[in-house]
């Protein structure tokens, strides 16, 4: 079982992970980690607070010379902007500012309901802990868990396929061929017509003070099959990785394989027919049976079985936007239009690595849940005996 919580605000000193269940012996190295640490920062679109962190993690525990040592395992990403907060953000009672409360909720945003829910006069209370901040350090222990699921064969990677409604054509090409070309891309885009009209569009909306969503899509290759169970609502893979996906701020919709467009077309042309061809085997894979489509994105019954896992998310516009919003003041009760001072336009591309990492948790869980073990050594052997019987079946 893979555990973990985050803790810090977004201009608190720091975001904070402490992950449990991690075996021993999972090879990890910092570089590993800060590279999707810098993947989620970069994209077209995001605003300035992008130019003042350059995230990078230290790795506080559970780690010796590369390697997990099975006990808790500590992440922690640095806010370079607490610097500028070190007054307004202080735990210590004497440094409370009276009138530096922020009285104006976000429509979009946690600010109203969770001033209400919490009891806090004073908006800043909620939105330091909703902000998308808060997924740097989700997007380390996704990384972490990507490094465990790597030792099994497993890779997990996606692209942008939409921004503000301009929709990419992906190529005919295999999914790592498609991240590979992704990653060139500022918009994490496979379809360099596309990506111009949506720099474009980014443009457009940035000058006209307004924000733009869009989807992205995620794979996983090497899954095998029966990851997830069918028995019980809350073992059922797909489930699973639709509350991981709904978790990351801003997402309102998750899709597996074709999703929604399957209750748009006759069952003939959604389920994916069966085949059996041995020679499969020699080739590595798990079983001999396969699909000739993958409709159901690698997931049916709730368990993966065995096909690419396909998911896609929905990210709603950022809520802050430039072109105020009508919204009222929590302390005079008078409505108020208020611009606001920093936001990003778009954060669609860093959406896409937070969704990475939290579906490679969701898999690492679910992986570790299968064929659990105190060390990878011991993970290996319960995978070798369940690929056999797989194999023979
Ligand atoms: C990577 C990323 C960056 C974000 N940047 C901003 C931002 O600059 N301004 C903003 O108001 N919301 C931003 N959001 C969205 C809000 O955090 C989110 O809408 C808010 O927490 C309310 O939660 P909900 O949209 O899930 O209901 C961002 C979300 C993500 C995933
Ligand atoms: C800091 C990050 O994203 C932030 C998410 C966010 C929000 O409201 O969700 C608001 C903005 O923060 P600020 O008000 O400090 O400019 C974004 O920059 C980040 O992604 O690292």
């Amino acid at each position: 079982m893979f555990r973990y919580l985050t803790a810090g605000e977004s201009h608190g000193p720091q975001l904070t992970a402490i992950i449990e269940g991690l075996p021993a012996g999972t090879r990890l190295a910092a570089e590993g980690i800060d590279r999707d640490l810098a993947r989620r920062q970069q994209g077209y679109g995001r605003g300035d607070r992008m130019k003042i962190e350059t995230d990078t993690v230290a790795i506080l525990s559970g780690v010796r010379w590369g390697e997990t040592l099975g006990s808790p395992v500590t992440l922690v990403v640095r806010n370079r902007d607490w610097e500028n907060w070190q007054e307004k953000m202080s735990p210590l009672a004497a440094h409370r500012q009276e009138d530096g409360a922020v009285t104006r909720p976000r429509p979009g945003h946690a600010d109203l309901t969770g001033a209400l829910k919490y009891g806090h006069d004073d908006v800043r209370n909620i939105l330091e802990r909703s902000s998308a901040r808060e997924t740097a350090v989700r997007v380390a222990v996704g990384a972490v868990a990507k490094a465990l699921l790597r030792e099994f064969g497993v890779t997990v990677g996606g692209f942008v396929a939409e921004v503000g409604g301009i929709a990419a054509q992906q190529p005919e090409r295999p999914f790592e061929e498609l991240w590979g070309i992704a990653a060139q891309s500022e918009l994490f885009c496979c379809d360099r017509e596309a990506e111009l009209e949506m720099k474009r569009l980014i443009d457009f909306s940035q000058a006209d003070g307004d924000t733009l969503g869009g989807v992205v899509e995620v794979q996983v290759i090497g899954v095998p099959p029966g990851l997830g169970s069918h028995v019980q609502w809350d073992r059922k893979l797909d489930a699973r990785l639709a509350m991981a996906l709904m978790s990351v701020q801003a997402i309102k919709g998750v899709e597996v394989g074709i999703g929604f467009d399957a209750a748009r077309r006759p069952g003939s042309r959604v389920h994916d027919e069966l085949f059996r061809d041995e020679g499969r085997l020699g080739l590595g894979a798990a079983t001999a049976y396969y699909r000739q489509t993958n409709r159901a994105g690698g997931i049916e019954g709730g368990m993966s079985n065995g096909e690419v896992i396909v998911l896609r998310a929905a990210m709603k516009p950022i809520p802050t936007l430039y072109k105020p919003l009508r919204s009222v003041d929590m302390q005079t009760h008078e409505p108020y239009e208020a611009a606001v001072e920093r936001s990003d336009t778009c954060a669609v591309p860093a959406a896409l690595v937070v969704a990475e990492a939290v579906v490679a948790i969701e898999i690492a869980n679910a992986f570790l849940e299968k064929f659990g073990g105190d060390s990878v050594a011991e993970i290996r052997r319960n995978y070798e005996g369940y690929r056999t019987q797989v194999r023979n079946a």
